[in-house]
């Protein structure tokens, strides 16, 4: 065996043994920061410095691609260019590489398309018109997600009949699930969803694929396990079967997922399903400082479930937290510009050591404005994403046309893009035909003459098979495929459309469009075998995360979601108000407080060095001024390791606002909507239940405290009510109060605005 490498020694003695571990199921659950990752990259090093497997024998699974990406980068700098030949990507990126070698056995050709949500919604939409179902009322959207639902937990269109027919809606989703599973395999093409299940299909069916690939993979490690699904979890333990060594790291406080169907049980189960799992903690954390860790700890403390877990630092107390207490929006996002100016300053960091992290992405827009305006250089992480915009999806549709025509969503997507006087009357009429006789759209418009359609129709359906089938000819021939796309773009007429345009918006696509011919240039000159196919994969797995540049010197915007295994010295955590982060309820649905919660603790962990909250007093919905209510996350958060300070624009403002809820006054009031009025008279912190600057107070005589069982409240949202029960001491002293017409409410009494009536 080689002498042990000298880059053991990076690791601490718990980090050791998990990189040493052998042969065998390892799992390592642990908190935020405390090198989970760094053991994942080390063992895999580590496995190849020690000649236990090659490179290309090791499958390592990470959540993002650009993770992926810097492992390998890292691996690399330990042990040299064979890292290169490691299978390392997310589960879609490694499985979808599988499927193109494997598609024949399931009846697909290594050719087939990936429809993202965008496309498969297409698909779903066009099925439900066909089935005489209105997609106004009947939403695509909505069936696309349970249909998703229903393929993560592996129940197929047949058991969904059986299991889930309950409602109306349960009805129609069965019967859309059945054709658009059929409907796939006729277009040969693959949503998101299979690239996990297709595999265990065809693990299932091909005893010696699955023996293949369980041969191949001698060690499999997987990052983040607390957020794979059940199929995720299901076909990696299919594929350990043999040899057993599968190392998963996570930490289920960090489960995030759960709306997407992760399943925090995988990290659970994982001691029963392997009993001779060797567990090891790792327990030191190595990022941030004591006064994150101690706020961090705080909040997920207050989950019901948790795994038991040490988390400490030798790291120093560092600065303590800042709550900035703002007025509105604007204000929030010039005061966390002036603070990063003054940061970068006096303490010389860097704009890219800053991150703002918030709940939804529309938080980002105010923040850019503001950004733009006093010339600070921010990337944005997320948002519609290059590869989603229309023009190049339409591009990528041609394309994906010339390798796979029986593709009827990407050939109906631009069959009349541009115009080319292929009326929908015609379209739905050939569509039809396909249905009726079994067969791929382009089928019927390879034989239009017998389809019988309007004369003019059918010689424009003639010179686009013309088109199509010269280009793929081109592509045949081995011309060059940057080559092919400009010839396509200029055959198609789809440039000329859009510079005869002339409008700002057609310049902007005319410029995207380009920018795709440079990706493509790019792509062929640096692929050993760059073939069209192998393009379109790649880029139709590209996530928002990917496009993070760690080099550029910018200050990072993105989604706590985004920002999960990532670190910076500087985070502010923004939007920490009620409704926000914790997120409002949509469509009825409770909110899952916990994984918010989680979520919480994610965005706190990110920090080094300082962190920062935020909260706005008001904020703009819906062209109107409404008022909020801070986070109840941040009334958790320990007292001793943040201070608030209020924005001086509060004050001024507060003048402002008198004079205009003066004027309202005067008009009707009540237009219908619940907005809660921002009423300056009555103070925003009331005495008996909190205070504006983490002070906290404590009813140790309960006599003092009027909220007892019995008394009767007010509370500004909900109106009067009734205080039915209590539980908790001091700060976290909660009531559930029966409200008129609003049914029962738990509160924390520190935080709910409540007065006591009568
Ligand atoms: N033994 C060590 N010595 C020095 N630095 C370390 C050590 N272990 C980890 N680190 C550093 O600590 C930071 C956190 O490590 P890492 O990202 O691997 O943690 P993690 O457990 O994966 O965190 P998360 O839960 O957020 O994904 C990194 O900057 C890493 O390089
Ligand atoms: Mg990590």
């Amino acid at each position: 065996m080689p002498k042990e490498p000298d880059f053991i020694h990076d690791l601490n003695k718990q980090q050791k043994r998990a990189v040493r571990h052998s042969e065998g199921p390892l799992l390592i659950v642990a908190g935020a920061g405390s090198g989970k990752t760094r053991v994942l990259t080390y063992r895999i090093a580590y496995l190849i410095q020690q000649q236990k497997a090659a490179p290309n024998e090791i499958l390592a699974l990470t959540f993002t691609n650009k993770a992926a990406r810097e492992m390998k980068q890292r691996i690399q700098q330990l042990i040299g260019d064979q890292a290169k030949k490691l299978w390392m990507g997310t589960f879609h990126s490694v499985f979808s590489k599988i499927l193109r070698y494997e598609a024949e056995r399931i009846g697909f050709t290594s050719d087939y398309s990936i429809y993202d949500m965008d496309d498969a919604k297409n698909a779903i939409k066009q099925i439900l018109k066909e089935q005489g179902y209105d997609p106004k009322e009947v939403k695509p959207r909505i069936i696309q997600r349970r249909i998703s639902d229903a393929k993560n937990e592996l129940i197929k269109p047949d058991h969904y009949n059986q299991k889930f027919v309950h409602s109306t809606l349960d009805d129609i989703t069965a019967k859309i699930y059945g054709i658009y599973v059929e409907r796939l395999k006729q277009n040969n093409a693959m949503d998101f969803d299979d690239l996990l299940i297709k595999p265990i299909e065809l693990f299932d069916e091909h005893e010696d694929v699955l023996e293949k690939y369980q041969d191949r993979f001698k060690y499999i490690l997987i990052d983040e396990y607390q957020d794979t699904n059940h199929a995720q979890y299901k076909v990696t333990n299919m594929l350990a079967n043999k040899y057993k060594n599968l190392c998963v790291v996570g930490d289920d406080a960090q489960s995030i997922y759960s709306f997407r169907g992760a399943d925090i049980r995988n990290i659970l189960d994982f001691k029963n399903d392997y009993e001779e799992a060797v567990k090891i903690p790792l327990e030191q954390n190595y990022r941030s400082t004591k006064a994150i860790l101690k706020a961090a700890d705080s909040i997920i403390k207050n989950n019901s479930q948790q795994l038991d877990k040490t988390l400490w630092t030798d790291n120093g107390m560092g600065e303590t937290i800042t709550v900035l207490d703002n007025y509105d929006e604007r204000d929030e996002a010039n005061r966390v510009a002036d603070y990063i100016r003054d940061l970068k300053a006096r303490k010389g960091y860097d704009y890219s050591d800053f991150a703002i992290l918030y709940r939804t992405n529309y938080q980002s827009r105010v923040f850019e404005e503001t950004f733009r305006r006093k010339g600070i250089t921010y990337q944005l992480v997320g948002g519609l994403s290059f590869y989603q915009r229309k023009e190049v999806k339409d591009v990528l549709a041609y394309l994906t046309l010339l390798i796979n025509p029986d593709d009827d969503t990407n050939l109906m997507r631009i069959i009349n893009e541009p115009s080319r006087g292929i009326g929908n009357k015609s379209l739905s009429d050939l569509m039809a035909k396909a249905r009726e006789s079994n067969q791929s759209l382009w089928r019927i418009l390879e034989n239009v003459e017998e389809a019988d359609v309007y004369k003019p129709a059918e010689n424009s359906v003639k010179e686009f098979v013309a088109m199509i089938n010269e280009l793929k000819q081109d592509l045949a021939s081995g011309k060059k495929l940057i080559n092919v796309t400009k010839k396509l773009l200029e055959r198609s007429g789809y440039m000329k459309a859009l510079v005869e345009e002339n409008t700002p918006k057609a310049m902007t696509r005319r410029e995207n469009i380009l920018e795709l011919e440079n990706a493509i240039s790019y792509f062929e000159k640096n692929n050993n075998n760059p073939t069209l196919s192998a393009f379109l994969q790649e880029i139709s797995l590209i996530t928002d995360t990917d496009k993070y540049d760690e080099e550029k010197p910018a200050v990072t915007m993105m989604t706590v979601h985004a920002a999960k295994g990532l670190e910076f010295p500087v985070v502010f955590v923004v939007g920490l108000e009620e409704e926000l982060f914790p997120v409002g309820s949509r469509n009825n649905e409770e909110v899952n407080i916990e994984e918010e919660r989680r979520l919480f603790y994610v965005a706190i962990t990110r920090a080094e060095e300082q962190l920062f909250f935020s909260h706005c007093r008001s904020r703009y919905k819906y062209g109107e001024e409404q008022r909020k209510l801070r986070s109840r996350f941040l009334d958790e958060v320990s007292s001793d390791v943040v201070r608030t300070e209020t924005g001086s624009s509060i004050k001024q403002d507060k003048e402002r606002f008198l004079g205009k809820k003066n004027n309202k006054d005067k008009s009707s009031s009540n237009n219908g909507n619940t907005k809660v009025e921002y009423d300056w008279k009555k103070p925003l912190y009331n005495k008996n239940n909190r205070s504006s600057n983490n002070t906290q107070i404590h009813y140790d005589n309960p006599d003092e405290d009027p909220f007892q069982v019995g008394a009767k409240v007010e509370h500004d949202v909900f109106g009067p009510g009734k205080i039915i029960s209590r539980s908790g001491k001091g700060e976290r002293t909660k009531v559930v109060v029966f409200f008129k017409g609003r049914g029962r409410k738990t509160l924390m009494l520190r935080v709910a605005k409540l007065q006591v009536i009568g």
